[in-house]
């Protein structure tokens, strides 16, 4: 099973929407463990096919981060391809109109927040859909799940930490953290708490003066990936580590929220000849599903279900201690994992 391929998926729905004219996407890659889950994405993409692709791609990552996790959900996703600097009334309409597909599935994919949504966001496509993950706090949901992300990203960076460095602790560390947005100021204040030396770096140069209010150190998003550091976290974009960018690479441990960050599955195995050990994105991100899940779907409260975010660091512990005795990669092994658990 590769995280690149793109037509295994169960249900893949095009529609042009109604009311706003946009191509809309639904991706449930598998079912196997329970209705597709995964985030609202709207966004604007140079074509809407490569706002289809995203979807497929994004969708089986879903898969593989539900059934590591163990949650009983698969794989899901939808995208809306926005034209440039759209209107919000379009955005709305194109909202509306994705609630409207997403209900007329019957509760087989249940979307969240994702890249260019929010909490608010889901209020309108409950309007249309039977449910949704993440309504905002006045609406009865958790709101926001990029604290609990971070929380589970810390989780797994303690287990590789452990590996690489002998030691769980990041005081005295070098951290670079390549997106300053929700989920890397959530790290980069925790890090820095814990004795981290935290380097932040964003596209949003705006960003540069929050971060030197913090404290932190600022570098080019463009040599990120050079800075020396002993911990490297993409917080950004997906697609960050290409055999270019690992040949730059000074960390030897990677590990981050960022989705799909691999431009192909080959590059796990690059990092690995070459002495880094990087924790499978759908692993370390795992955070925030398995939160929500937990106090949406199972009533638990915010300490117990961050307990089980906590969790992540006992598989990645696993994953990273099977594929050094079995010579692996941690992505062969977490794919190893969720196949296992897909199977009929
Ligand atoms: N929020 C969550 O709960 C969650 C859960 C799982 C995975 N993720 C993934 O983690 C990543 C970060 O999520 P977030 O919620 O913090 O998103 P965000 O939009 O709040 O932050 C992303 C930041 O990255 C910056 N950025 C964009 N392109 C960049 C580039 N090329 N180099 C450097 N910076 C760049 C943006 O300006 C923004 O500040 C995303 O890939 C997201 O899909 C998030």
């Amino acid at each position: 099973m590769s995280t690149t391929g793109v037509w295994e998926h169960e249900e893949v729905v095009l529609r042009r929407g109604a009311r706003s004219g946009l191509q809309l996407t639904v991706a449930a890659h598998s079912r196997a463990l329970g209705p597709a889950i995964g985030g609202c994405r709207v966004r604007h993409y140079e074509d809407w096919r490569d706002g289809l692709a995203d979807a497929l791609r994004l969708a089986k990552a879903m898969t593989l981060k539900c059934a590591v996790a163990g949650v009983p959900f698969g794989g899901g996703k939808s995208v809306v391809a926005l034209p440039p600097s759209a209107s919000p009334e379009l955005r709305l309409a194109a909202l509306e109109d994705l609630g409207e597909l997403i209900g007329s599935l019957g509760g087989s994919y249940i979307p969240g927040p994702d890249v260019g949504t929010g909490p608010e966001d889901m209020v309108v496509l409950r309007r249309h859909a039977p449910q949704v993950f993440c309504l905002p706090p006045a609406h009865g949901g958790v709101g926001s799940s990029s604290a609990p992300t971070a929380v589970g990203v810390l989780a797994a960076l303690r287990a590789g930490a452990r590996h690489v460095f002998g030691s769980p602790s990041v005081a005295g560390r070098k951290v670079v953290i390549s997106g300053f947005g929700a989920v890397g100021s959530h790290l980069a204040t925790a890090l820095a708490a814990d004795g981290a030396a935290v380097t932040v770096s964003d596209v949003d140069d705006a960003k540069r003066l929050r971060a030197a209010e913090l404290g932190l150190g600022w570098v080019h998003p463009d040599d990120a990936p050079a800075e020396p550091a002993d911990i490297f976290v993409p917080a950004a974009v997906g697609g960050v580590l290409s055999p270019e960018v690992i040949s730059l690479l000074t960390a030897p441990l990677v590990v981050g929220p960022a989705n799909n960050q691999l431009t192909e599955d080959s590059v796990a195995h690059r990092l690995d000849s070459q002495g880094f050990t990087w924790i499978p994105d759908f692993v370390a991100s795992a955070g925030g599903i398995i939160y929500t899940l937990a106090r949406e779907i199972r009533g638990l409260d915010h300490a117990g279900a961050t307990a089980e975010v906590e969790g992540i660091e006992e598989t990645t512990d696993l994953l990273l201690t099977r594929a050094r005795s079995n010579g692996t990669t941690p992505l062969a092994e977490a794919i190893t994992l969720a196949t296992t658990r897909t199977k009929p």
